[in-house]
């Protein structure tokens, strides 16, 4: 099966947990564009939900779909997020921001009583970090703050290049106004501790790793789809 025939499925399955009147985060990327096309069906059809999306990328695929959207200044508390990612733990701890939106990723998700990911299973590793962390960075002090960055990996024992993100021959700049460091520290044994290390940064606005957020994960492959759910989840 091929992995567009394999994020619909995933993204199927995490349509069954939307409930009419239900306030949802939208994610960003392809599997989360796959859910806003058959949420848009859904609503099409009679279903009465509202969005809030995680990047400009996505409201506009939204609005285009007739996905009704709201902000989190006027519906500051949501009922569910779905999103995919770019890495999953058997844990469900993630490493997002693939596609630059980790900060109002993890902004959204924070505000959802529930996530759930989806994603096809080649995204599920038994330990993170194959996948280069994108850490949002602000542009003020760039080189202090990626020196920042590669000094307080090394007290755990990560090291790797971190990279500017760029789109061409331009620096990435995110929704924010941001820019992106891509850290290639390969395996991350301590998720907790390098978030820690990496929020103490000030020049850090924040990082892909997601702890403790998402409570299921939607993992579709040629066998089916699975479910995994956080030792958390009800
Ligand atoms: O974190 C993300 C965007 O910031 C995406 O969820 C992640 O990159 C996965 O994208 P895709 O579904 O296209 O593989």
């Amino acid at each position: 099966m091929d992995a567009k025939s394999l994020k619909i499925k995933a993204a199927a399955e995490a349509l069954t947990y939307v409930k009419d009147g239900m306030r949802l985060g939208i994610g960003t990327g392809s599997t989360a564009e796959e859910f806003v096309r058959l949420l848009a069906d859904k609503v099409a059809s009679g279903m009465n939900v509202i969005g809030v999306p995680t990047s400009e990328r996505t409201a506009a695929l939204c609005r285009e779909l007739g996905v009704k959207l709201s902000t989190l200044e006027e519906t500051p508390q949501l009922d569910l997020t779905i999103d995919g990612a770019d890495e999953v733990d058997p844990d469900l701890t993630l490493i997002k921001g693939g596609g630059g939106a980790l900060l109002r990723e993890k902004i959204v998700a924070a505000a959802s009583s529930e996530m759930i990911v989806i994603a096809d299973e080649s995204k599920l590793v038994n330990m993170l970090g194959a996948f280069p962390l994108p850490i949002e960075v602000n542009r003020f002090g760039l080189a202090a703050t990626k020196f920042a960055i590669e000094q307080a990996a090394g007290k755990l024992g990560l090291a790797g290049p971190v990279t500017l993100r760029m789109t061409g021959d331009e620096a990435f700049v995110t929704d924010g106004g941001h820019l992106i460091l891509d850290a290639s520290f390969g395996r991350i044994p301590d998720t907790r501790a390098l978030s820690n290390a990496l929020h103490a940064i000030p020049g850090v606005v924040e990082h892909g790793l997601f702890l403790g957020l998402a409570r299921v994960a939607i993992l579709a492959g040629a066998d089916g789809v699975r479910t995994l759910r956080s030792r958390a989840s009800v």
